[in-house]
């Protein structure tokens, strides 16, 4: 008899280009030997440059994917990606609470490195109060961040208000990113359920290709936890596998390019972790 191989599971859009959305999740899942069922919400016509069209699937259909793999697979882990419209955060809640797809990473994708909207200004509130409560890890960048707790970050210490304030929204665990800017260092933190809490640095990369970092850190940590490793685990696995996809780069397109999704990870890909910065 052979024993069932680990499934996880992406509802996202799709990026014509290849860097980022769906095939960066399938991918990375696939870097990390897991094997990945995707649920497709939206068609981007997308390269490195921008984001040229958005196609979102109808509700009822996307309702209709999470039906058949939840009739068939047996989905260990779930994140979500790019989910564009309140309809659509609104089916996928539905779904995720109706379907037992195990933890929720919720990447709340809102705006692409070219500037363009990937969720509308509606659908803000509506992952708020219907999405927020259902995961077990939300990653959201700065912006993301300061969108969804209507807050400016500019310190360390507005971070870690965000974070608590993300928590309060119904999340028990909370990552956030700091890819954005131009720092030396980036900076995550990365605030568990325990109140064990703590920041993740590595040095920044300059680099324009970085499309589709945010999916592939919590497509990363959705891996790590299909194969059975704990949150904290994951985490530490996957910062040093997105720091490996864009050291290790790959040159595509002539823009913010695509990352390198089967990278050599080495002992210098591990960040550092400091209780304070
Ligand atoms: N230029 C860079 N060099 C090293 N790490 C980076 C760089 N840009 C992003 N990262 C890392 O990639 C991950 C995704 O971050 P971020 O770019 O903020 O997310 P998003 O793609 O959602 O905007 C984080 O762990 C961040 O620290
Ligand atoms: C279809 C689709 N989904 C998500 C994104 C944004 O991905 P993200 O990983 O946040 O990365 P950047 O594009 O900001 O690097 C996208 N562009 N398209």
């Amino acid at each position: 008899m052979v024993n069932e191989t680990p499934q996880v599971m992406t509802i996202a859009g799709t990026d014509s280009s290849g860097g980022a959305g769906m095939t960066a999740d399938l991918n990375t899942f696939a870097a990390h030997g897991i094997y990945g069922a995707n649920i497709v919400v939206s068609v981007t016509a997308q390269n490195t440059l921008g984001v040229q069209h958005v196609h979102m699937l109808p509700p009822d259909m996307v309702m209709a994917q999470l039906q058949s793999v939840a009739d068939d697979l047996a989905i260990r882990a779930v994140k979500t990606g790019m989910l564009g419209d309140a309809a659509t955060v609104k089916t996928v809640a539905q779904g995720l609470q109706q379907f037992n797809f195990g933890p929720l990473i919720l990447d709340p994708v809102m705006v692409a490195k070219g500037g363009a909207q990937l969720l509308s200004d509606e659908a803000v509130a509506t992952v708020r109060t219907t999405l927020m409560p259902l995961a077990t890890l939300i990653t959201p960048n700065i912006p993301e961040a300061e969108v969804l707790t209507g807050r400016t970050i500019q310190s360390p210490s507005d971070i870690m208000a965000a974070a608590d304030r993300l928590h309060s929204f119904g999340t028990k665990n909370i990552l956030i990113k700091g890819g954005h800017g131009n720092a030396h260092m980036v900076t995550d933190y990365v605030r568990l359920e325990n109140g064990e809490h703590f920041w993740l640095q590595t040095t920044r990369f300059d680099t324009p290709r970085t499309h589709g970092t945010g999916d592939t850190i919590s497509a990363a940590i959705t891996a790590q936890l299909g194969l059975g490793v704990t949150l904290k685990t994951a985490i530490m696995h996957a910062k040093a596998y997105v720091d490996a996809t864009i050291r290790d780069g790959i040159a595509v397109g002539h823009g913010h390019g695509p990352l390198n999704h089967f990278p050599k990870v080495t002992a210098e890909n591990q960040p550092e972790v400091y209780d304070e910065i």
